[in-house]
């Protein structure tokens, strides 16, 4: 059970960072420093929306999402963990792990002294975790909210055994419109097209989506930037600790068929994923710590 007035007096900080909790929707942090606006759900540490001041929101969230316990958020950044995609011998354990299925502890609010906000949470394996992954955990999640954006997944392994996960931070991009913008600096970087189950090497300069895409672009840590000239800016995604880059759009026929987004949602998003999986998973020792991060911003 989530207390939200008791978290609102613990964590709250006075004109920054508050708890809201609204009729038929899942409870969430609201930030707002000199730098921007965002919304951060309990459920799945989950980032639903990041609004830079001067700017449009950065992030896409299905205006058709649920928003209850037991489903999936359909939009800004779920938090994959502790596998990527469907678990590898057990397919009718949750799609992506079961970290974006639960509450996560907060465990600080602070207002730095440079004016951004930094909000952590943690996860920490319990018998319920147990009963879809055996092994004992610590993942933490610190979101920093300042011009750009900073999320930090760090898993511990506090069990007496090494573990193997995989993971990643599904981020969903708004956009003027797929068919306006280009993906920039995947050229030359080899990757597994997970819809015809090929590996390629991107040749183009730029990634343009015209269909149904998936692709995981394997052993880069090269920034991308989504360049949308229609809404004149151009997003950039970095990130550390992730060998693998996830670009996901359904499509036309795909996004039809999901319940939680209109059947035009296409349009409207593309996913840039900070991933560790396939080639990449993370093997941690009894004690070891990985920590996967990425930064949203505008390109300065
Ligand atoms: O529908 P979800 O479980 O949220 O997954 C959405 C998408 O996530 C990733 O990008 C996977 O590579 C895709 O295969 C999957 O369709």
């Amino acid at each position: 059970m989530i207390d939200i007035d008791l978290l609102d007096e613990k964590y709250s900080i006075e004109g920054e960072v508050g708890f809201i909790e609204m009729e038929g929707e899942l409870p969430f942090i609201s930030v707002s420093n000199k730098y921007a606006q965002a919304d951060i759900g309990l459920y799945g540490a989950h980032v639903m929306s990041f609004t830079p001041h001067k700017t449009m929101e950065m992030l896409w969230m299905s205006p058709t999402s649920f928003s209850e316990e037991g489903k999936a958020i359909r939009g800004g950044i779920p938090v994959c963990f502790p596998w990527f995609g469907p678990h590898p011998s057990a397919p009718e354990k949750p799609q992506h792990g079961f970290g974006r299925l639960m509450y996560w502890d907060v465990v600080e609010t602070k207002s730095e002294a440079n004016g951004e906000t930094l909000i952590r949470f943690q996860l920490e394996s319990s018998e319920e975790t147990k009963t879809y992954w055996p092994h004992d955990f610590l993942a933490e999640l610190a979101i920093t909210v300042g011009t750009k954006l900073q999320v930090a997944l760090k898993v511990t392994n506090t069990s007496g055994e090494p573990f193997e996960y995989s993971a990643a931070l599904h981020s969903y991009f708004n956009l003027s419109g797929i068919e306006n913008c280009t993906i920039e600096g995947l050229q030359g970087t080899k990757y597994f097209n997970q819809l015809t189950q090929d590996h390629a090497v991107q040749q183009e300069p730029v990634l343009t989506i015209t269909d149904a895409l998936t692709r995981h672009y394997l052993d880069t840590e090269t920034p991308v930037v989504i360049a949308d000239p229609v809404f004149r800016r151009r997003i950039q995604v970095e990130k550390t600790g992730s060998r693998v880059t996830t670009v996901w759009n359904p499509g036309k026929e795909a996004a039809a068929q999901m319940a939680d987004m209109p059947d035009d949602a296409y349009h409207a998003f593309v996913c840039v994923e900070a991933t560790n999986a396939f080639n990449n998973c993370v093997v941690l020792a009894p004690g070891e710590s990985h920590q996967t991060m990425t930064v949203i911003g505008l390109e300065e």
